[in-house]
């Protein structure tokens, strides 16, 4: 992809993104860069009139957070991760600059402020270079802002009102989000869209190729065609992470690899460099580190699974650090093998060396020790000991199609005892880190009944009356499913209002609800399933009743946000295959529902809503 060598720059660094907010993590991460969320503590209280401009004190203001999670993460274990980014967006209007309201007062000052008229949205970036020379930190910063322009339409005090009591300007500058409800009140946005969301991405990849790729006179001099890439454009760039210029090491420190011709466009093992007739250095062979990785991605994988399977995450969660040995010890394995694993996880993120010993980064904490809300430990297992065995079929599956394959080795999950409560672990971490999402990204509050059809371990169901307090959930899964929910129950959080029904949603008659849910259920399905599964719902539901789909929607081209793994992994397990709105719209249409409509909930989910219309 174009794209990928500017933010391939730091694919190979430890980056953390100094910031609580989810849009930035969001445009980041589809962006394709891999880093750890360290919130700043940071205190956004500099003096606004000590600023000569807005953006200068949006600029401070990114980077004293970034440096504040710089600062902490090297006193934490004495050493600091490659590259703290910081962001701060600010609205500003009449010379005011506005930040997040304090409460609905203050958002309705701020909105009636921008009603009517432009505004401008600017979004500060620091982009920290750390590195440790004695014990002491040392820091680079570069840092830019960008300008958005975005005009409000003329809106009366009860529309503002109502968008105030939807609570979505609350944790926004300027009291709106122009992503979601707030799109609403926007005539038009002239520059870029990302920069009000609160990353401006285009000028970040523009500012790497500035640190990463500067031009070089003895290029410029020894390179006759004019192929240099002016460095206001990050496309056409090969990657370059071996010998790069990198600016922690100051620009002209790039090694051997760095390219010789062709200026920033590709990099040529020394010698490998020649000249034509006329005297032009040529490139002969791009340096393909890209392609390297991804050759040895199976490997990082593998080496997640092990440490997982044999609990070095938990090791560490219960006492860090530890020595190599002493895990060694701990997990029953050997202390050269253990010590090289533990190495391994340090460059893939997920631990932190110091001399006293390995600790969990914050993200294995989170999400690869195996208790938490949010732990992934399950869905790591699921994937080394049944999807990676399926993956080995992946060319028999592309060859012969899903059906082929399914059958002959891609028993489903749920049916085989073994991997019964494995995948139910996997399916319950995926869903806890999801279910918000989902349970918000339509308002359900009208719904006083739901019935979550292959519910599992009711992890949806919990963020839906969290949600929805009127909201009562049937949660129907088959009897060796429901069987083991109490596993998975949080203790002292039984609610009375989910209750769980065992059955087969193709056979037993479906509980009465105003609201049907399939949850990563039609995925699962050929189309003849899905059309005689979306019939026994539609014949279940009242008119007025709703149906919500929660699926990766493939965009129109096919190409699915992030999910094409995904979309193989439903190719060697099942029979079923992901879709485009248009389609889920036709299958929900047919089954008598109208008004579909979709929201994102998050990364990889998408929701889908239908409303069953009354029968002709
Ligand atoms: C104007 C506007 C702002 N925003 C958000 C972007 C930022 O997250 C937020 C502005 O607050 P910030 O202080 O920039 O960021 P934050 O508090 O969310 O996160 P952190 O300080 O930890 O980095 O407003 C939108 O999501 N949509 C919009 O349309």
């Amino acid at each position: 992809m174009v794209l990928s060598p500017v933010i391939g720059k730091l694919l190979h660094k430890r980056v953390v993104l100094a910031s609580a907010s989810p849009r930035r993590r969001e445009i980041l991460s589809h962006a394709g860069l891999r880093f750890e969320v360290v919130p700043s503590r940071f205190k956004e209280k500099l003096d606004k009139a000590s600023f000569p401009t807005p953006y200068a004190y949006a600029i401070e203001t990114a980077k004293q957070k970034a440096l504040e999670v710089a600062s902490r993460m090297h006193q934490k274990d004495l050493r600091a991760p490659d590259v703290v980014i910081g962001a701060d967006t600010i609205v500003t209007v009449g010379g005011l600059i506005l930040e997040k309201p304090v409460d609905k007062q203050d958002a309705y000052r701020m909105l009636s402020r921008l009603n009517g008229k432009e505004h401008s949205v600017f979004t500060g970036v620091a982009i920290v270079h750390c590195c440790t020379k004695d014990g002491q930190l040392d820091t680079e910063v570069s840092e830019f802002h960008e300008e958005t322009t975005v005009k409000f339409s003329e809106l009366s005090e009860e529309l503002l009102w109502e968008y105030i009591d939807s609570g979505e300007p609350m944790d926004k500058a300027g009291g709106y989000g122009i992503q979601a409800l707030g799109g609403m009140l926007v005539e038009y946005v002239h520059g870029d869209f990302l920069n009000v969301v609160g990353f401006p991405l285009n000028h970040f990849c523009k500012k790497l190729v500035e640190l990463y790729y500067p031009p070089r006179r003895k290029d410029v001099q020894r390179v006759k065609h004019d192929s240099i890439p002016p460095v206001d454009t990050f496309e056409n760039l090969s990657d370059a992470e071996q010998g790069s210029s990198d600016p922690a090491q100051g620009n002209e420190g790039g090694g051997h690899w760095r390219a010789e011709a062709g200026g920033d466009r590709g990099q040529v093992p020394a010698g490998s460099q020649g000249a034509d007739s006329n005297g032009t250095v040529g490139v002969t062979a791009q340096f393909p580190a890209g392609l390297l990785e991804l050759i040895d991605g199976f490997k990082a994988s593998k080496a997640l699974f092990t440490a997982c399977k044999l609990k070095v995450f938990d090791v560490l969660k219960d006492e860090a650090p530890l020595k190599a040995m002493d895990i060694a010890g701990k997990i029953d394995a050997s202390v050269c093998g253990t010590e090289r694993l533990l190495d391994v996880c340090v460059a893939l993120g997920l631990l932190e060396k110091a001399d006293r010993g390995y600790c969990n980064t914050d993200l294995a904490d989170l999400h690869l020790a195996s208790d938490g809300e949010y732990s992934l430990h399950g869905l790591a297992m699921h994937s080394n000991d049944h999807a990676w065995n399926l993956f080995t079929d992946l060319e028999l599956a592309v060859r012969e199609g899903a059906n082929a394959a399914f059958g002959r080795k891609a028993e489903h999950p749920v049916q085989s005892k073994q991997t019964k409560l494995q995948f139910m672990r996997a399916m319950h971490g995926l869903t806890n880190l999801t279910a918000r999402q989902v349970a918000t990204a339509f308002d359900l509050s009208r719904f006083t009944s739901a019935c979550d059809l292959g519910g599992c371990t009711g992890a949806l169901a919990r963020a839906l009356t969290q949600q929805y307090p009127r909201l009562k959930v049937t949660v129907v899964d088959l009897p060796e499913v429901i069987e083991h929910v109490p596993c998975f129950q949080p203790e002292g959080r039984q609610t009375e209002q989910i209750s769980f029904v065992p059955g087969d949603f193709f056979k037993d008659n479906l509980p009465e609800a105003e609201l049907y849910i399939l949850s990563r259920i039609l995925h699962e399905w050929p189309d003849d399933k899905v059309h005689e599964l979306l019939s026994r719902v539609s014949g279940s539901c009242r008119p007025g009743g709703g149906i919500l789909v929660a699926e990766t929607v493939l965009e129109e081209n096919r190409a699915a946000r992030g999910s094409l793994p995904a979309s193989l992994n439903l190719l060697v397990r099942t029979q079923g295959r992901e879709r485009t709105l248009p389609e889920y719209r036709s299958l929900l249409e047919q089954h008598g529902f109208w008004d579909v409509r979709l929201a994102h909930a998050g990364d990889r989910l998408d929701v889908v809503l239908g409303t069953r219309a009354a029968p002709p």
